[in-house]
């Protein structure tokens, strides 16, 4: 395990313009919540526990971002326990470096990634002790030459532990997307979730209902196999917006496996119709609060 650590720890400090600690120590502390140089905007896309389609969600609403929105994109994967971009997105490979030491993103369906899975071989287990995890999101975020972006979606580890704290301390985020399926349990974490970046100042955007419902593609008709309606419910008790429902859908699942998103790959489909008005309801609420100047700058969809 120590061997594995200190590799990925190698192979991370190569990439990066910060001054690097030893294995188990945090690199150059960074002042908490800097800016991230020439981005605009930056929401965590967030689980309160793992499995509930968090990445999925995260990944579907850049790539809407983008295509949908016109916006500049960039998509972090804070998760880096378990990093799915490179799949999701269908990227590999070390970043290039700048004429700074900065990495460059990768790209894919106009949104810019950068991803601990892109400096790491993709058998190698993540182990990772707190300090370092947050030097390597500060290496990951801010080591990154992202250039011009209107919205970053930061794709959090799931949970609500000390690192989830900690990079939502760190990043200034202008809100957060909280993803749940619609079963008790997964909402007592999304409700976790909520209350965590309640605690730490970062408004709640929302929450979405993954695998709300299964609509059979031979006859139609519709099971909840998960249930239904608990994420709308837990968000009218906590006052929050609700953004939407996504159905539990093959052809999610099988375009994320492949690394071609729904939104990119099958634009026309009814779910890629769901994500496109979520993505436009998460910019209308960006704009509300710059407007009102509770959130950063205002995002103006083309
Ligand atoms: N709406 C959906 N319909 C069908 N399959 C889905 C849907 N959303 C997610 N999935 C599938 O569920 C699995 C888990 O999704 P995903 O990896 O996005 O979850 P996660 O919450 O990010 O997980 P983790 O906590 O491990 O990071 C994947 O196989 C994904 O393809």
């Amino acid at each position: 395990q120590r061997k594995a650590r200190e590799d990925a720890w190698n192979s991370l400090s190569r990439f990066s313009t910060f001054s690097r600690g030893k294995p188990g120590e945090p690199g150059r502390s960074p002042m908490s919540r800097l800016n991230i140089a020439g981005v605009e905007s930056i929401i965590a896309v967030a689980s309160g526990k793992g499995g509930v389609g968090k990445s999925t969600t995260a990944v579907n609403l850049a790539v809407a971002f983008a295509l949908e929105c016109k916006l500049r994109v960039g998509l972090l994967d804070a998760d880096v326990y378990g990093p799915s971009v490179p799949t999701l997105m269908k990227l590999q490979g070390r970043p290039q470096l700048d004429k700074d030491s900065k990495m460059l993103p990768l790209e894919n369906f106009g949104v810019k990634c950068m991803s601990m899975g892109f400096l790491m071989d993709k058998d190698a287990p993540a182990v990772w002790r707190g300090p370092m995890v947050m030097s390597a999101l500060e290496k990951l975020s801010r080591g990154t030459s992202w250039g011009e972006i209107d919205v970053m979606v930061v794709d959090m580890p799931p949970g609500t532990g000390d690192a989830q704290i900690s990079i939502s301390q760190r990043l200034p985020l202008a809100g957060a997307v909280i993803v749940s399926t619609p079963q008790d349990l997964a909402l007592v974490d999304a409700r976790r979730g909520v209350n965590m970046f309640q605690k730490v100042d970062v408004p709640i955007v929302g929450i979405i209902e993954n695998m709300s419902y299964f609509k059979c593609p031979k006859c139609g008709e519709v099971s909840d196999i998960f249930g239904h309606g608990g994420a709308r419910s837990t968000s009218d008790e906590m006052r929050m917006e609700f953004l939407g429902e996504i159905p539990l859908n093959m052809a999610v699942r099988e375009t994320s496996d492949e690394g071609a998103p729904i939104v990119a790959s099958s634009p026309s489909s009814d779910v890629s119709g769901i994500y496109r008005i979520i993505a436009r309801r998460i910019v209308a609420k960006l704009g509300e609060w710059a407007s009102d100047g509770s959130a950063g700058p205002q995002i103006v969809v083309k």
